[in-house]
């Protein structure tokens, strides 16, 4: 069987490229610098065996100049430039790499610098010009030539006058209008913007000659009669670009004020950075920023908030935000990675499914998770500072995506303790714990000054174990998700069973409830169907009464599911507590006994309203605790 050739309608298959492939128009400009900077590359590569070529690394330049009146900006390289055969095969086959075929032929493995591979970057200049007029003289050519299109329609070559070699890329902007502003092109801070966003590190200087002002010399005469000052303008050539980028320095020559002050000025943050970190990863092959800020940025936990490392490929950049980059649990991590593995020109929907880009953001993963253990092992103090900042986040990703990276988080997290209210890794509790402990106690509430009053926590206090104390809205759900630690379950120091009891003790329990149970099913029973129980407690030592929960849903957990902007409503099984050796409780039971239901029912609802206000919840009817209160009284 023959096998076809695919054939493309070239003409349509160029006004896709211009229109779809790329997101914002001034990506042009990086292009064309890149192709410039691949030229040079080239030539310079052959200057390296070639004596002929004559000229140093320091030769090699690019400018740019723009002319308002024309509307052209021209950005002309001293690289190797392209013969007939050249601009014909590269300007006229979309999707045909000179520099791809030349990074393959010539195996430029040390210096491997080259940008271009997918052979589209050059259409880009359509977006914003009508026509490109491109003047080239080959390396070791005498002739030089000139190819010129106003887009699809086609282009032409015809021969050119050209000193040296290069090429000189001249683009006549469209013109502008009501949506699109064209000329802001051609204005010189622009571009020097332009330069520096994407740009900045291209190897070679970019240079541009910039307008200045400054006031005019003034005779002795002048400045005794304190004439004005007047102003002139003057043309000075800049180095619009960096060139060397600092994660591509050598280690050893960069000190701690680099790192930090490179992070001040490239992410806008007065703040100076908890924690950096420099890595050359050779598999997959990159070099990358990491920085922890020492502040939560104000909108952090806000919608607005995007997270992303900004992405080069050796040293141009594609995208300055990208999240694939980092897990949202991470997305606190500020910085950049450079990878020559990645290509420039690819768009940001076919970037999601780059594989490379995966590797590269597991492996990113893996750092910043290591970085942060050692932290937290080596540094505690700044650590704390961290989890201030960003600990909440760390919580978020234990119990989103279904728990699915509880693991690997788990080690990172750390809760107010009991003891001294200082912060507690889980590991640090699990080994301190005692070994007749069975749980990992816990209780939840506003602060942990409420929660150190709690009367459900004394029991546990009492047997001499450690409670973490949760304050975040999140912690129950992230324990709830973790389940266990190291084979240990979390217990709420509300629930049923606290493992503390012996068979003796629950035996002693079941014999006092039987014996009350008229009297807490008829306290049951005024409550109106407020509690599905009313029970004797066993973890009351010095208070009456307590409100604890039965089944999933705790009263933590209640709050937090109904301060959410949804309609359903959750309930918890609310459960009163009433501590049997309480005085309170012999004053109910007589007045059970003695038949007075209408006190017991006064009893019962003061009571559980006082559990509630204990629990930090609020009460149903004020009016009437306050009416009961004075009453008794
Ligand atoms: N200034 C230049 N000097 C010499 N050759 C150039 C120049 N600009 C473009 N070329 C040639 O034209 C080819 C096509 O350029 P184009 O920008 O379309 O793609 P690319 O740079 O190869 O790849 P990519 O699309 O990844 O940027 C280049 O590979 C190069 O061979």
């Amino acid at each position: 069987m023959e096998t076809k050739q695919f054939k493309a309608e070239s003409k349509r298959l160029l006004d896709m490229m211009i229109h779809s492939i790329y997101t914002h128009k001034e990506i042009f400009l990086r292009e064309l610098i890149s192709n410039a900077s691949d030229a040079i590359d080239k030539l310079y590569f052959k200057s390296l065996t070639d004596d002929k070529v004559g000229l140093n690394k320091d030769d090699f330049a690019i400018w740019i100049s723009a002319d308002k009146d024309s509307r052209t900006l021209k950005i002309t390289d001293n690289g190797i430039g392209m013969t007939e055969e050249e601009l014909e095969n590269n300007l006229g086959t979309i999707a045909n790499s000179g520099s791809f075929k030349f990074k393959n032929e010539n195996k430029l493995e040390e210096d491997n610098q080259i940008i271009g591979q997918f052979g589209v970057g050059f259409y880009s200049a359509f977006m914003v010009a009508k026509k490109v007029t491109v003047i080239s003289k080959a390396y070791g050519s005498d002739k030089a030539y000139q190819w010129e299109s106003e887009g699809v329609d086609g282009y032409t070559i015809t021969e050119a006058d050209k000193k040296s070699a290069g090429t000189e890329i001249i683009l006549e902007m469209l013109d502008d209008t009501d949506d699109e502003n064209y000329g802001e092109f051609l204005d010189q801070y622009r571009i020097k913007s332009l330069v520096s966003k994407y740009s900045d590190y291209i190897r070679f200087p970019i240079k541009m000659e910039v307008s200045h002002s400054r006031p005019k010399e003034q005779t002795e005469e002048e400045k005794e009669a304190k004439k004005p000052l007047e102003y002139e303008d003057y043309i000075e050539i800049e180095t619009l670009n960096s060139m060397v980028p600092l994660w591509k320095k050598n280690k050893n020559e960069l000190k701690e004020e680099d790192y930090k002050h490179f992070y001040t000025e490239k992410f806008f943050d007065y703040n100076e950075p908890l924690k950096y970190s420099h890595i050359s990863n050779e598999m997959p092959s990159y070099n990358a920023l990491l920085y922890i800020p020492s502040k939560a940025p104000f909108d952090y936990y806000s919608k607005e908030y995007e997270k992303g490392l900004q992405l080069y490929s050796n040293g141009v950049l594609i995208m300055d935000k990208c999240a694939d980059l980092l897990p949202d649990y991470f997305s606190f991590v500020k910085g950049l990675v450079d990878s020559e593995d990645l290509s420039l020109n690819i768009s940001r929907e076919m970037l999601q499914h780059d594989r490379q880009l995966k590797v590269i953001a597991k492996s990113i993963e893996k750092t910043i998770s290591n970085e942060l253990k050692k932290m937290l092992k080596n540094e505690r103090e700044k650590y704390e500072e961290f989890w201030k900042a960003f600990g909440l986040q760390l919580k978020y990703g234990v119990y989103s995506d279904f728990g699915m990276n509880k693991e690997k988080l788990q080690d990172l997290l750390l809760f107010t303790s009991s003891n001294e209210q200082k912060l507690v890794t889980l590991d640090e509790y699990v080994t301190a714990m005692r070994e007749d402990q069975k749980y990992i106690y816990y209780a939840t509430g506003e602060s942990a000054a409420r929660i150190e009053q709690l009367p459900q926590t004394e029991l546990v206090k009492d047997n001499g174990f450690e409670i973490l104390y949760l304050t975040d809205n999140i912690d129950e759900f992230a324990l709830k998700s973790l389940m266990k630690y190291k084979d240990k379950e979390f217990k709420s120091v509300s629930a049923d069973d606290l493992g503390l009891d012996t068979p003796e003790k629950k035996e002693e329990l079941k014999a006092k409830e039987e014996e009350s149970a008229d009297l807490l099913k008829e306290l049951q029973e005024s409550l109106n169907g407020k509690v599905t129980k009313v029970a004797l407690s066993q973890r009351l030592k010095s208070h009456p009464v307590c409100l604890t929960s039965e089944g999933e849903i705790s009263l933590e957990m209640e709050k937090v599911l109904n301060s959410m902007p949804t309609d359903q409503k959750i309930h918890a099984q609310r459960v009163l507590e009433i501590n049997p050796d309480h005085e309170i409780f012999g004053k109910l039971r007589s007045l059970n006994d003695s038949g007075d239901k209408d006190k017991l029912g006064k009893y019962a609802k003061l009571l559980y309203d006082q559990a509630l206000l204990i629990e930090g919840m609020s009460i149903d009817d004020p009016v009437e605790f306050s009416n009961l209160i004075c009453e008794l009284m």
